[in-house]
């Protein structure tokens, strides 16, 4: 288990991170959500020792985690594109980290590489921004890690790379079970993958909640407009859509009986994030 207890984290006159306390369980699938500039990539190169707290401590099963290189090889965060020298080739580089996680899996790394159609002979610098992330998510998958953390992971992704990517984190996480955390903005699509939500809002954690809880902390009711409305009067609606004379309500608080006229479902991971994070 991560923990990061009472953690915070200044940049000369910003502070990221305000006396966060948060922890990050084995084997489960993380969602690490927050608006621009929430804290979220602090939080993870705090993890990986990439940076160090102002106040508060990290720990790894127990272990501090800042300077200990022991634990650090446990986790493995998909790096900025900064940390790899632009000159040198994919394929070194896959032999250099195998070097220091020891469990890295070279043949799994070849065969994601080969399916994502990234050429390991290229020199990093060459690779477009797409493939740039394919590059990193191929390490970060390959890596052996108990802790895989994920910074915008389809960052400059097509669509079918995007979903290449999940389906492979899957079969990776079913194959050999680990604990992934994932930061994106793109909330719709990790919606049914992740097993646990965290969202950031500046600086300190707004919500840390299985994602099961947090479908059933609301639901969406769509049907006929006026219907719609009619049903809703006096309900905590967090937003609505409308389409031709068809309405979409998010409501929040337990689901009552509807008539048959409106359906139900479970409340959407991101109109719960947009409620939450507006103000
Ligand atoms: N090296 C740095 N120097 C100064 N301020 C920084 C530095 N790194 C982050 N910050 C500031 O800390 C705050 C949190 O930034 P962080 O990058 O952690 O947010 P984020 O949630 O990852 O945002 P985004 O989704 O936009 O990537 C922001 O106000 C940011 O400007």
């Amino acid at each position: 288990m991560i923990e990061v207890r009472n953690v915070t984290k200044n940049f000369r006159n910003v502070t990221a991170l305000r006396s966060l306390n948060v922890s990050f369980g084995e084997n489960r699938i993380y969602g690490l959500l927050g608006r621009n500039g929430a804290g979220k990539s602090t939080l993870l190169n705090l993890m990986t020792n990439r940076l160090i707290p102002t106040e508060g401590f990290l720990y790894l099963d127990g272990f501090p985690l800042t300077e200990n290189d022991r634990v650090l090889g446990k986790i493995f965060c998909m790096s900025e594109n900064t940390l790899y020298e632009p000159s040198v080739r994919v394929e070194r580089i896959f032999k250099w980290t195998a070097m220091f996680y020891p469990a890295f899996d070279t043949a799994y790394a070849a065969a994601l590489a080969e399916k994502f159609g990234l050429d390991t002979r290229k020199k990093v610098g060459q690779l477009s921004t797409g493939y740039r992330s394919i590059f990193k998510l191929v390490l970060t998958l390959a890596s052996g890690a108990e802790y895989l953390l994920f910074d915008e992971p389809v960052l400059g992704l097509d669509a079918n790379h995007r979903q290449l990517f999940y389906e492979e984190l899957l079969a990776r996480y079913s194959k050999r079970p680990c604990t992934v955390i994932l930061s994106t903005h793109l909330i719709e699509e990790i919606a049914s993958l992740i097993e646990h939500v965290v969202i950031i809002k500046d600086g300190r954690i707004l919500l840390d909640r299985p994602a099961e809880e947090i479908h059933n902390m609301g639901f969406t009711v769509s049907g006929k407009k006026d219907e719609v409305e009619k049903w809703c009067a006096g309900k905590n609606i967090l937003g609505s859509q409308e389409i031709g004379g068809l309405m979409l309500a998010h409501i929040l608080g337990r689901r009552s009986d509807i008539p048959a006229s409106l359906t139900a479902t479970p409340l959407d991971l991101q109109q719960l994030f947009i409620h939450l994070t507006n103000s």
